[in-house]
């Protein structure tokens, strides 16, 4: 994991199917930090997500990670990255290990064992990822996000479909992360009960 980074936006304004979204939107975090992107539904706290990682464009804006220019390149943020979507990423075809390989080819089986007992998923490790529940698929994306060592987390309601025990192993798992160097801008609309979070406020 890399020691210490920043992501500075700056002037952000993104348009989406002809809405306005961000207009003129800036914020700043770095190591250490989790920040809450907070707004209502529709307000662009997804649409923030996938313009910081580089899966849609914004129309003005400049984005800066650990004092490089990235808002026309953003392979020296994507290198750090693991962004988690709402529809959490994982191929259906494909069992949980299978999945969780595909990500990180290199764990070893105790290592993996290890997180899926965690994650209540040891059980189903050898399952297709399309006979899981909601709440299991999330946990196997988790089990990406433990294991690969990214230093920037971009989550999308990561606790959406969890239930109160997986909901307070990630918020444990979350401020470890940021603990140790990790940077995390996250958007919820769950009340967190342990995680200390800096808000950023979308307006719409
Ligand atoms: N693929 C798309 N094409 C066109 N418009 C889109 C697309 N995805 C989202 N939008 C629009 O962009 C706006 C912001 O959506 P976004 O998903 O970023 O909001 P959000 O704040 O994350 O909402 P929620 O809290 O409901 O998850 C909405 O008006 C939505 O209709």
């Amino acid at each position: 994991m890399q020691s210490s980074v920043s992501l500075t936006i700056s002037g952000l304004w993104i348009e989406r199917g002809e809405r306005d979204l961000c207009k003129d939107f800036s914020f700043s975090a770095q190591s250490g930090e989790v920040v809450r992107i907070l707004g209502e539904n529709g307000a662009g706290k997804s649409s923030l997500l996938k313009v910081i990682v580089g899966v849609i464009s914004p129309l003005e804006g400049k984005i800066v990670y650990s004092g490089e220019d990235v808002t026309l390149d953003r392979n020296p943020l994507q290198r750090d990255a693991i962004y988690i979507g709402h529809s959490v990423g994982v191929k259906n075809l494909l069992t949980v290990a299978e999945n969780i390989r595909c990500y990180c080819p290199d764990v070893s089986p105790e290592t993996l064992d290890t997180v899926l007992k965690q994650l209540d998923l040891l059980d189903h490790i050898d399952a297709l990822v399309r006979t899981l529940s909601a709440g299991q698929l999330r946990r196997v994306a988790l089990a990406r996000l433990w294991l690969t060592e990214k230093t920037l987390w971009l989550l999308d309601e990561p606790f959406a479909s969890l239930d109160v025990g997986a909901i307070a192993l990630l918020e444990e798992r979350i401020q470890l992360h940021v603990s140790s160097g990790g940077l995390v801008v996250l958007t919820t609309h769950q009340d967190l009960r342990s995680l200390s979070c800096r808000d950023v406020a979308l307006l719409s």
